[in-house]
């Protein structure tokens, strides 16, 4: 069922700078059905999610006027007043939800002459937890405009998830010479796990201000869970560090889907398949002055799965795995996992931008597992 009583979201005009664009692959997703679509899927994915850990999605089958209502839906929750959007807040610091309001931090930097600067982000954020079933009770608050397009929501989350995520899923289990279904098993739509569709908006600043922020609007960084979906939209401003440790920028591709790898698809195939650092900058010159509004959907393990490697005989063979005994009391599952990284992340104070090539690497403990925070 669509609701009907949503202002357009009119996307503005591309850039027309020519800056130093990724070279991503393209996966057309009409093929994956197709008599050994997925075989040569799965064999162009295999470099792409191993190097770059970014590629983009044509084709995928989720309407784009369903994906446009989600713009509209991010535009018109942010419009609102702050105190409707402080209703239901994410909660980072106590044991709370992590769905809500993110409402913008206060970022440090440090220039060159060892003076610090201090400033708002630009950005605020909305986290939508995962709607299995609309006859489901939901356990976590909602915002009222949020309740209203309920419906639309889950069914844009069920789509992302059926006709690209579950499809990726498969293509990286055939990569790695395992059942089609050993991810899938591990990330099922219907049980309880952290996905959720993220909406930010970042509001242009003075060049004077994004100056003193070294131009940062998204400090580098990795995703904590499986695979996330960033819907193509046309302000340039998000880049990858390349294999080669260089920038590059994101090139918006008009109904796409830019996906990458994060930090449980690499924990779960030992480092093989690759969680990409990220950042979002100011934009170019012609697009400088816009609001950018993302609309991303987070896919994270189910709750109750196991952090450990997948028995994959590509794993095995390139020495990435052994036999080793795995010690039940150590397991450590996908929520805690998940819950722990993001919790880290997003308690700190301050971000500090470091200085160019100069990445800070954190390290904290979930159990026995030694996550590796990244910021730059
Ligand atoms: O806004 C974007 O394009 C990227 C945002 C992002 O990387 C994130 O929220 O993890
Ligand atoms: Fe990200």
């Amino acid at each position: 069922m669509v609701s009907t009583d949503l202002e357009n979201w009119l996307p503005p005009p591309e850039t027309h700078a020519e800056l130093d664009w990724a070279p991503l692959l393209t996966l057309d997703l009409s093929r994956f059905d197709k008599p050994g679509g997925k075989e040569s899927l799965a064999a162009e994915l295999r470099d792409a999610s191993t190097s770059w850990g970014f590629w983009t999605v044509i084709n995928s089958g989720i309407p784009q006027a369903l994906v446009d209502r989600h713009f509209a839906i991010a535009n018109m929750f942010f419009n609102q007043s702050t105190d409707e959007k402080k209703k239901v807040i994410a909660d980072y610091e106590g044991g709370g939800s992590h769905f809500g309001y993110r409402v913008p931090r206060v970022m440090e930097v440090g220039d060159e002459h060892g003076e610090k600067h201090k400033m708002l982000q630009n950005v605020e954020g909305l986290n939508i937890p995962k709607i299995p079933s609309l006859d489901q009770e939901m356990t976590e608050p909602l915002h009222d405009v949020i309740k209203k397009y309920r419906s639309d929501i889950a069914e844009f989350q069920k789509l992302c998830y059926e006709k690209v995520l579950r499809r990726l899923l498969v293509l990286i289990a055939i990569i790695l010479e395992l059942p089609e279904d050993y991810f899938v098993e591990r990330h099922d739509f219907c049980a309880p796990s952290e996905d959720h569709v993220r909406m930010l908006k970042y509001h242009p600043r003075s060049e004077e201000e994004d100056k003193k922020m070294k131009d940062t609007w998204l400090r580098g960084h990795t995703d904590f869970g499986s695979l996330t979906l960033l819907f193509s939209q046309p302000v340039a401003a998000l880049q990858i560090l390349a294999p080669s440790n260089e920038w590059k920028w994101v090139k918006p591709v008009e109904g796409g889907i830019t996906c990458n790898a994060a930090d449980v698809m690499s924990l779960l195939t030992k480092g093989y398949i690759k969680s990409s650092v990220h950042r979002v900058v100011r934009p170019p010159p012609d697009q400088a002055h816009l609001p950018r509004i993302s609309l991303i959907y987070f896919l994270r393990p189910g709750n109750d799965v196991p952090m450990i490697p997948a028995p994959s005989p590509v794993l095995l063979r390139k020495g990435l795995i052994g036999k080793e005994e795995v010690n039940e009391e150590e397991i450590v599952t996908g929520y805690e996992y998940v819950r722990a990284r993001a919790g880290y992340f997003n308690t700190r104070k301050t971000l500090k931008v470091g200085q160019k090539g100069q990445a800070e690497k954190p390290v904290h403990k979930v159990k026995h597992l030694t996550v590796q925070d990244y910021y730059v």
